[in-house]
This record gives C-alpha cells, structure tokens and sequence, in this order.
C-alpha cells in the first residue's frame, strides 16, 4: 500500500496508529478492579505537561494497524475493551466500536473529550483538561468525569467542569501521580467537604501491572 493510501484508510477509521494492546485490570475511575483489554491509540496533541504516556503523542511513531486485526486479537482476551491513547477521539471511532459490539464487547473510552465524538460507547470517562476543554455532547453524555489534581487550582476547575456534565455522571478526582504525595491530603479534605466527588487513584501503578 502507499503512504497516501494507508492515510485515506486511518482517515477512515478502517486502520488506526496502535502504540500497545495488553490485557490487565482497570486502574482507575469507576471500573477499577475490572480485568479489562487495553487498546492503547497513538496521537494526542493536547499537550498535559504531567501526561504519563507522553510516547503516545506523535502518531507517526506508531503503525497504522488494521482495525478489523486489533478487534480480532482484542475480543479474544476479554469482553470489557477500554480504548484510550494517547487521544482516541483524534480518529474516527466508528469502525472500531462497531466491530467490538458486533463481538458482544463493551466498549469503553479513556478521553479528554477535546475533540468531536465518534463511535458507540458503553462506558465513556472524561477527563477534561484545560489546554484543549471538551465538546458539548461528550459533557452530556459522559458516564464519569475524573479531573487530574496537580494543584489546588484544579480544584476549582474540578467544580466548573461537574457544572457542565449531565445528572448522572459520577465525579472522581485523581491525583497527578508525580505530586501525589502533595495532592492527596488537598482531595482528602475536599472530598469529606463536597461528598458527591470521590477518590480515584492510578491502583495499577501500586499493583505494578501495565
Ligand atoms: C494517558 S490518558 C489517555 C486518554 C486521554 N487522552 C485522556 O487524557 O483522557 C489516560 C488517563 O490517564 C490520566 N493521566 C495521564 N497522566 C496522568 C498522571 N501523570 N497522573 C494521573 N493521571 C494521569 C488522564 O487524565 C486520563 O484520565
Ligand atoms: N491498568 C490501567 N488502567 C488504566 N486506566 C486508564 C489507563 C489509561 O492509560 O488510559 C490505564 C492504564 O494505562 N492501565
Ligand atoms: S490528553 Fe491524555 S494523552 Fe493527551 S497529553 Fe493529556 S493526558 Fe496525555
Ligand atoms: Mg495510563
């Protein structure tokens, strides 16, 4: 195939920059303790300067990937599939979630709701950053919203980004996990203070599983 010719098929969702595949358990938000299939998506120009995946951003670093080929492998590990990046909703999400339910997967997506969204989810976590906020319709249809807390600051943009979500979505605060030693006491306080939020930590980094 030809560079132009694999481009129209990433374009189209029919092929996709795979950085990594692995099965492990949900770290983090709601489904925490879940085993779950991780499709891990190149390409993320938001920029978090804290971004522990920063390897992910330049989705020429990662092969286009047929998406039929990532589903078939997937859906042989697990029926739980959390999609994240890297920015997912960089690519057309259609294909590949259609193909996943076709399987009788539950679809899940890891986004900071920057761009438009794309394909049919189960299980949507949004984690809004300030650099690049979320669309509309992904704060309306979010399932939890899970802000990083990197300082007190984020606190406050914590409280105006729940004001935007719908009725339903469960709210989480994570701690950045290079300062977390710092932050925790903060979300402690806050959330005993403001108990619709919860805790949510990255566990699999205390387990040391991918
Ligand atoms: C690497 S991102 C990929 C998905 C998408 N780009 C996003 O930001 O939601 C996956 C999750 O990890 C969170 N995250 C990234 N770096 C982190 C860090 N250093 N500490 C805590 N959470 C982090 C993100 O906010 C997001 O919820
Ligand atoms: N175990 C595990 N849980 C996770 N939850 C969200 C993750 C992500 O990077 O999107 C992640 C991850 O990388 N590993
Ligand atoms: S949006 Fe997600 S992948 Fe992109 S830089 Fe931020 S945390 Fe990393
Ligand atoms: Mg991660």
């Amino acid at each position: 195939m030809t560079k132009e010719e694999i481009s129209q098929l990433v374009e189209e969702g029919k092929m996709l920059p795979l950085m990594e595949e692995f099965y492990t358990i949900q770290g983090e938000g709601y489904h925490k303790g879940t085993a779950a299939y991780f499709i891990r998506i190149g390409g993320c120009d938001v920029g978090c300067h804290w971004c522990d995946v920063k390897e992910s951003w330049d989705a020429e670093k990662h092969p286009p990937t047929a998406t039929e080929r990532i589903v078939s492998e997937a859906v042989k590990y697990s029926k739980t599939i959390v999609v994240t990046g890297g920015e997912p909703l960089t690519w057309d999400m259609t294909l590949l979630t259609q193909m996943l339910k076709a399987e009788g997967a539950q679809t899940h997506i890891e986004t900071s709701g920057a761009y438009t969204l794309t394909g049919k989810w189960d299980w949507i976590c949004l984690s809004p950053k300030k650099l690049k906020l979320p669309t509309k319709e992904v704060y309306e249809k979010a399932n939890e919203l899970k802000v990083i807390i990197f300082n007190k600051h984020d606190l406050k943009f914590a409280e105006e980004q729940a004001a935007k979500v719908n009725k339903d979505c469960i709210l989480y605060l994570q701690p950045e996990w290079s300062v977390r030693d710092k932050v925790v006491p903060l979300i402690v306080d806050f959330v005993m203070a403001n108990p619709q939020w919860k805790v949510s930590l990255q566990t699999h980094k205390y387990l040391n599983i991918p």
